[in-house]
């Protein structure tokens, strides 16, 4: 849909696609060679060789950080991973009908009334209360899940690190080196990305001026969306559906001839693969050899090779991720949480970097409605 021509001012580009709205150093999404770094540093490199603690330092300090800045940011982080009263109070409050990305949307946004800094912009205040948002997240999701399965919270642990202790809080035991170690690449690999929708829609709120936690539970609620962070959840959906990798491509015509969308392929950026998806799915079949589940990893290579000759789409991140999720123990609507409690980190550095350069988004639109008239009079 285009009002003049291709390129020219005033044409209409729908859903922004291919509209370079702002500058960013936070990360570079590169469709040409696949490539995703953040800050410089391939993502690929950085799920093999940092945490997730390091990657949170350096997508908000612009590097990876030093043994004292990493001693430092870790005794804090620890310090704020219990749930504050109110907000346990509210988490055991919300019917267990309310989708878990309701339930985490809620959290941030009574974390924000809660806290008297909320509207202090400035660079320490706001570094603090990201700080802050990603320390107390996984204790949200873990008490969730555990509520709806008729479980007790269960306390953090300061002698673990994040990964460990996200998963230590959700399933109570501790856990084991090799799902450790796979969540916490999936933390890595889904911590940034550009100006995707959540993000973008995170910039916007705080162009306006507006605080950090309503950037993000605004991105929250544009991640939940299946065609953003929502398809991880819809991608075991459809496995649940399909049922066994025999079925796969019988299932795939049936789904394309209704003319469904077939979560977890696809991106608006990279058009020959996403960047991320050869180390989850390595990740992911370390997971399918550990637990014994080939059954799984055959159901994902089907539909994968499958869509490929039916349509020449490929996976993108939420593929993958979506079973390794399953296979780790989380319950499917917990999927999406999860990427919240490493976007936030993504989110945040953009809400920072867009507070220091900031100009109000507000594009404009070509009206398509009724022409002037009278307004009858009564
Ligand atoms: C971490 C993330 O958020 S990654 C994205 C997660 N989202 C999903 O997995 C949802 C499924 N995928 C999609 O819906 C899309 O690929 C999107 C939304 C991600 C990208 O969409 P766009 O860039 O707008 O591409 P668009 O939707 O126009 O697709 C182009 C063509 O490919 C088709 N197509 C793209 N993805 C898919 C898919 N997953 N299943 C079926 N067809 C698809 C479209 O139907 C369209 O075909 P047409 O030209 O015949 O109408
Ligand atoms: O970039 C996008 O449009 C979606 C995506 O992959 C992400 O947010 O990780």
């Amino acid at each position: 849909m285009s009002s003049t021509a291709a390129g020219g001012p005033g044409e209409i580009r729908k859903g922004l696609a291919g509209v370079v709205v702002d500058v960013t150093s936070v990360s570079k999404v590169d469709p040409e060679s696949n490539s995703l770094l953040y800050r410089g540093y391939p993502v690929q490199d950085l799920a093999e060789r940092t945490s997730f603690e390091e990657v949170a330092h350096l997508l908000w300090h612009g590097e990876l950080p030093t043994p004292a800045q990493l001693a430092a940011q870790t005794v804090t982080e620890r310090s704020h991973r219990a749930l504050p009263d109110a907000v346990r109070d509210l988490v055991l409050s919300l019917p267990t009908t309310a989708h878990p990305m309701d339930v985490v949307r809620s959290a941030v946004s009574l974390l924000g009334a809660l806290d008297p800094t909320a509207d202090d912009t400035s660079p320490e205040a706001e570094q603090a209360k990201a700080g802050r948002l990603w320390a107390v997240l996984p204790g949200v999701v873990a008490l969730d899940q555990r509520r709806r399965r008729g479980l007790d919270l269960v306390e953090p642990r300061d002698d673990l690190g994040y990964a460990a202790n996200f998963l230590w809080t959700t399933f109570g035991e501790e856990p084991a080196p090799e799902a450790v170690r796979a969540f916490e690449v999936s933390m890595v690999l889904y911590a940034e990305h550009s100006f995707n929708a959540s993000t973008f829609t995170a910039r916007v709120v705080t162009s306006t001026l507006s605080d950090l936690y309503s950037a993000v539970t605004a991105a929250v609620g544009a991640l939940k969306g299946p065609l953003h962070g929502g398809a991880n959840e819809a991608v075991m959906e459809a496995f649940a559906e399909i049922g066994s990798a025999d079925r796969a491509a019988a299932w795939l015509d049936d789904a394309l001839a209704a003319r469904r969308k077939i979560m977890g392929f696809g991106h608006r950026v990279y058009k020959h693969g996403d960047s991320r998806v050869p180390t989850m799915k390595a990740t992911l079949d370390d997971l399918v050899a550990h637990h014994g589940r080939a059954d799984l990893g055959e159901l994902y290579d089907a539909l994968a090779d499958a869509m490929a000759v039916r349509k020449g789409i490929l996976p993108n991140l939420d593929y993958p991720a979506g079973p390794a999720y399953h296979l780790l123990g989380f319950d499917t609507q917990t999927f999406t949480p999860l990427f919240v409690a490493s976007r936030v980190v993504g989110w945040t550095a953009h809400v920072m970097e867009q507070r220091a350069a900031n100009a109000l988004i507000r594009p404009l639109s070509e009206y398509v409605g009724a022409p002037r008239r009278e307004v009858p009079r009564r």
